[in-house]
């Protein structure tokens, strides 16, 4: 049973199909066996029969006179019949009285009384047949019943059955070889329907295991000649299609929310200017950049003054419209390579690269004058707006990105305690 449950699913198929057909293959030969064997067999007898039947009443004379030159006679005419191989003439007990040829199943010989028959089978070995007939005393009369009359001795023949035994052989040849062609006929192509089905849920298999493992651009070979199996292979194909687009959708989607949030993450909502954390690995880089190389810069710190009026005058949106105002005028301000942060409410950030101190200066400069110019109106009333910037630069080789920072927040509050809207530096 354990060896059973081992089979793989070609070999069960193929046991499926094979042990019903093996047996009925077996069933079909043995009648057919017997359909061609029994007339043959009683075709055989019936002739074995009629020479005894014959021999018997010729020599009821010479067995009830005891006459064995007679019955020698009798033995050698029936000796000389087609297949006839032993005689012998027998008294009642089964004694032999006459013989000729070798008898082989004599010994094995049965003649008991009062069977109702005149000639019956006494045995049979491979390639012989022996029968009797019962010899009755002449003394009863021709009429009287056989059966009626205990024998007086028997007539004995052995025939030669090797031509039956032959034609056994070739019967059961030919039920053989029939069965042998029943068994090709279904196996061979129950075999290979098993193996094609048997690969095919091997292929299937291993591809499922290639999507459990995430490699989805997997697909079976589409070879299969039956429908079925060939709808299995483009449905299994159609489905792992339709996965992989998924998990490409997936994807792409996947990628542009990590994009928006890292935006998110590094961006202020207001003003979409990079915000205080861009601004911390920002000036990191640039301090460590300004040690490697001798590209050196400029932080600049802006802090607006007089911010407070507005937004408590006109409300946080109007501070909110003045703030991205403001970030706009910063932007047209600074060059291309130059970044601006917006690290607080109203403080900005700009870390001006690669910039001689001069330039930083009338960068600065033009900064506060672009802000100063910068009006806002509100309902009739006007608002003016300013700057207070402090600038520190990124050349010394010691300063902490900390320190740099605290240096131009140090240098703006300077500004501001000066009067405000104007450009300090360290
Ligand atoms: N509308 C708006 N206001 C903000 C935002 N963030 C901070 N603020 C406000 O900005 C103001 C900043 O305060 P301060 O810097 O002291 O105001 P100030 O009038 O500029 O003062 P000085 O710098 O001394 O001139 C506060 O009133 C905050 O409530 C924001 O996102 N939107």
């Amino acid at each position: 049973m354990k060896r059973l449950n081992n089979l793989s699913l070609t070999q069960r198929l193929v046991l499926i199909v094979m042990v019903p057909v093996t047996c009925v293959s077996l069933v079909t030969s043995a009648l057919y066996l017997n359909y061609v064997r029994e007339p043959l067999e009683l075709a055989t007898r019936a002739r074995a029969q009629s020479i005894a039947s014959f021999l018997a009443p010729a020599a009821e004379f010479g067995v009830f006179s005891g006459n064995a030159a007679h019955l020698d006679k009798l033995l050698q005419a029936a000796m000389a019949q087609d297949g006839v191989v032993a005689v012998a003439i027998l008294d009642a007990r089964g004694a032999p009285i006459a013989q000729r040829g070798q008898p082989m199943l004599l010994a094995h010989a049965v003649f008991a009384s009062g069977d109702g028959t005149d000639t019956r089978r006494v045995g049979a070995q491979a390639d012989r047949l022996a029968v009797s007939a019962r010899v009755v005393s002449p003394r009863l009369g021709i009429d009287a019943p056989a059966e009626a009359t205990e024998p007086i001795g028997w007539a004995y023949v052995e025939f030669d059955a090797s031509d039956l035994e032959q034609q056994r052989a070739t019967t059961l040849l030919q039920a053989m070889l029939l069965a042998a062609m029943a068994l090709l006929l279904a196996g061979i192509p129950a075999y290979r329907l098993a193996r094609r089905v048997g690969r095919l849920v091997a292929r299937l298999a291993e591809a499922v295991h290639c999507l459990a493992a995430g490699q989805l651009d997997v697909k079976v070979p589409e070879a299969a000649r039956e429908r079925e199996l060939g709808a299995l292979e483009r449905g299994f194909n159609a489905m792992a299609h339709s996965m992989s687009s998924a998990q490409q959708e997936l994807n792409r989607q996947m990628d542009r929310a990590t994009a928006h949030l890292n935006y998110l993450a590094l961006h202020d909502p207001l003003t979409g200017l990079l915000n205080r954390r861009a601004f911390d690995g920002e000036i990191t880089k640039a301090v460590m950049a300004s040690r490697r190389t001798a590209d050196h810069g400029t932080l600049c710190f802006v802090d607006l003054d007089h911010f407070k009026a507005i937004n408590d005058a006109c409300g946080h949106a109007a501070g909110d419209a003045v703030l991205q105002a403001v970030s706009v005028r910063l932007g047209g301000c600074v060059r291309a390579e130059d970044m601006i942060f917006r690290i607080g409410g109203d403080e900005f950030a700009i870390i001006l690269k690669g910039c001689s101190p001069d330039d930083a200066r009338r960068i600065a400069e033009g900064l506060c004058k672009a802000i100063a110019a910068y009006r806002f109106t509100d309902g009739g009333r006007h608002f003016d707006l300013g700057a207070s910037i402090g600038l520190a630069r990124i050349d010394n080789p010691d300063i902490s990105a900390d320190a740099l920072v605290a240096a131009a927040d140090a240098a703006c509050y300077q500004a501001k305690r000066d009067g405000r809207n104007r450009v300090m530096e360290v």
